[in-house]
């Protein structure tokens, strides 16, 4: 079963290899009928799809579970494996698109894209002058990246492209590492206090929750920007809404929240915050290329070989 529709360009060799159960574009399926079917799964392409306790408990026949992205933390992993269920993900094909966005989202909201574009759309009075939607520049600041794995590394590249001074701080690596790239090794305080972008790129898992909450945000300076587009309970949502009422920091780009696909009114509301719907991995492109691989591991499991990238062996 593959819980969402993706493009069936990336489905053919599947199709081949199996009876496919996917529903058709724009009539999701609910999670009742999701449920229903579970006891006659082999093996799941889970899209977006909270793999519940419920689930695996009916789910008697599943082997294996092709997750539709890299991130993992919308199922109890241990609760999988103890049921002889492999957990396979898409590591690589998402990182470009994803470190894309998290930029895209920091230039938007550096230089007051959405706003200029709803000015240029609405406002009547359009006389220009020089410090009409006056913005700041990437150009020589620093940039924070918290998490520097794939995606915080991709969006290093970018950030040094632009001209931007690239610190990180990641919890597996210290001073010593070394890089292919002209990158600073900082602590996490010393970025919460003195970079002027901060990126989040960490997974969900129990250390990064709320990895950015009240403290954090006093640290930083009120003229620093927060990205994240790694997940929403990364940051202490509320805390958020609190630091930009009280201009404890500059303004904020969010492509992930707290309880997705929710967001709180009052997050609308602050013109220095961008908003997209998670939408890292949404390219035609990339959207294609994960149908693709995560059926690839569907087929290597068939064949009788262990399927690529599984995070439980
Ligand atoms: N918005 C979107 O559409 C997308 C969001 N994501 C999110 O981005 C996350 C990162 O993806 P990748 O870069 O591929 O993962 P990765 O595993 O390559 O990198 C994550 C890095 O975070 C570090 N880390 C983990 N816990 C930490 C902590 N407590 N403090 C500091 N560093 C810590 C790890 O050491 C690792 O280097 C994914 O887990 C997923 O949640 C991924 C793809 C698309
Ligand atoms: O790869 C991830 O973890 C993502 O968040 C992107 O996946 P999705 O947009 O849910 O298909």
């Amino acid at each position: 079963m593959i819980t969402k529709y993706i493009p069936e360009k990336g489905l053919q060799e599947l199709k081949k290899n199996c009876q496919i159960i996917m529903p058709e574009k724009g009539k999701p399926f609910s999670d009742k009928y999701i449920l229903e079917i579970a006891a006659d799964i082999d093996a799941l392409i889970a899209v977006r799809f909270n793999v519940s306790s419920e689930f695996i408990n009916r789910a008697k026949n599943l082997k294996i579970i092709s997750v539709y992205g890299v991130g993992i933390d919308n199922m109890d992993i241990e609760k999988v494996s103890k049921n002889n269920i492999l957990v396979s993900n898409l590591p690589e094909v998402v990182t470009e698109p994803t470190a894309e966005l998290a930029f895209g989202l920091m230039l938007a909201l550096s230089r007051r894209i959405v706003e200029a574009d709803y000015f240029v759309k609405n406002e009547n009075d359009k006389n220009w002058h020089p410090f009409l939607l006056i913005s700041n520049e990437l150009y020589d600041k620093k940039l924070g990246i918290i998490g520097f794995g794939r995606i915080g590394q991709a969006v290093a590249r970018r950030a040094l492209a632009f001209g931007m001074k690239v610190y990180f701080y990641d919890k597996a690596y210290s001073n010593n590492d070394k890089f292919n790239m002209d990158v600073n090794y900082s602590s996490f305080f010393d970025i919460l206090e003195n970079t002027d972008y901060i990126t989040l790129h960490v997974p969900h898992v129990r250390s990064t929750h709320h990895l950015i909450s009240k403290n954090e945000f006093k640290k930083m300076k009120n003229s620093t920007f927060l990205i994240n587009n790694s997940r929403g309970p990364v940051v202490d949502q509320q805390e958020l809404i609190n630091a930009l009422k009280n201009k404890e920091i500059a303004g904020a780009a969010l492509d992930v929240f707290e309880n997705e696909p929710e967001v709180p009114k009052e997050l609308t509301e602050f013109k220095n915050v961008v908003l997209t719907p998670h939408l890292g991995t949404t390219t035609i492109e990339t959207k294609t290329k994960m149908a693709f691989e995560a059926s690839k591991k569907i087929i290597q499991f068939i064949n009788g070989k262990m399927p690529e990238n599984i995070v439980n062996k």
